[in-house]
């Protein structure tokens, strides 16, 4: 359970899988208010992302006075009691590794901003793509990694280089002082214990999705 108002203490101790359900419920609430919604009820909640309504509601519990029965949650309040608690309500700076057709598609999308994450840089190895501009950003060569990270307080970096070139590319990051590695590519990274690997495959995720489906 996780009480709203002692969100700063006990973000240090929300599991992994806490953690990973309010980021989930994070996506759906972002999204509604999109639409337009003002409520959501937890049950709306589990229809969009598979987690049962029992759940939800226990994990968000310490929101009590946001979610009364019958009438829902309210989606303002909860987004942001629950950025709260994930402490993603400040303004964070990433830097993209590969400016391909990946790179590219994610630095042209809005789908960071609306979460408060800014691409602050992006670093190619290609000489013909350094100084052209992805989503308003120029690319550097990976030499520069180092300065402009510090510079930048940058503090995820992105993965969007073919697998072959990613344990390079996360060195490069490591060496930065950047401790959260976000990973595209299908390579196993090894990187000191103090720094956090996320590795995002659809195909994996859909795979998942299939075994809920089959069994
Ligand atoms: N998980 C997903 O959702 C998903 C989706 C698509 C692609 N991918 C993966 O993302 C990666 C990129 O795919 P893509 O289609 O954009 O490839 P791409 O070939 O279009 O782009 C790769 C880019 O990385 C650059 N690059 C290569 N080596 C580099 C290095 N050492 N340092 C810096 N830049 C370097 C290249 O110059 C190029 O601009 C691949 O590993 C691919 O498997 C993942």
């Amino acid at each position: 359970m996780v009480r709203g108002s002692e969100g700063a203490t006990l973000a240090e101790r929300l599991t992994v899988g806490v953690a990973a359900r309010l980021s989930r419920y994070l996506q759906v609430l972002t999204q509604a208010k999109k639409m337009g919604k003002e409520r959501i009820s937890s049950q709306e909640i589990a229809d969009y992302t598979n987690i049962n309504a029992t759940q939800i509601r226990r994990d968000l519990s310490g929101f009590g006075k946001f979610g009364k029965r019958g009438v829902g949650y309210n989606i303002d309040s909860l987004l942001g009691e629950i950025r709260k608690i994930l402490r993603t309500q400040g303004q964070h700076n990433i830097a993209l590794i590969g400016a391909g057709r990946l790179g590219e598609a994610i630095a042209s999308s809005p789908i960071f901003a609306e979460h408060g994450i800014t691409i602050a840089a992006v670093f190619d190895n290609d000489p013909a793509k350094l100084g052209r501009k992805i989503g308003g950003v120029p690319i550097s060569s990976l030499g520069e990694l180092d300065e402009i990270a510090r510079e930048r307080n940058i503090i995820v970096g992105v993965l969007a280089v073919p697998a072959d070139a990613a344990q390079g590319a996360a060195d490069a990051l490591v060496a930065a002082g950047v401790k959260i590695v976000f990973n595209y590519s299908q390579a196993l990274l090894d990187t000191p214990s103090d720094v956090q690997v996320h590795t995002s495959n659809p195909a994996v995720e859909l795979l998942y999705a299939l075994y809920f489906h089959l069994t």
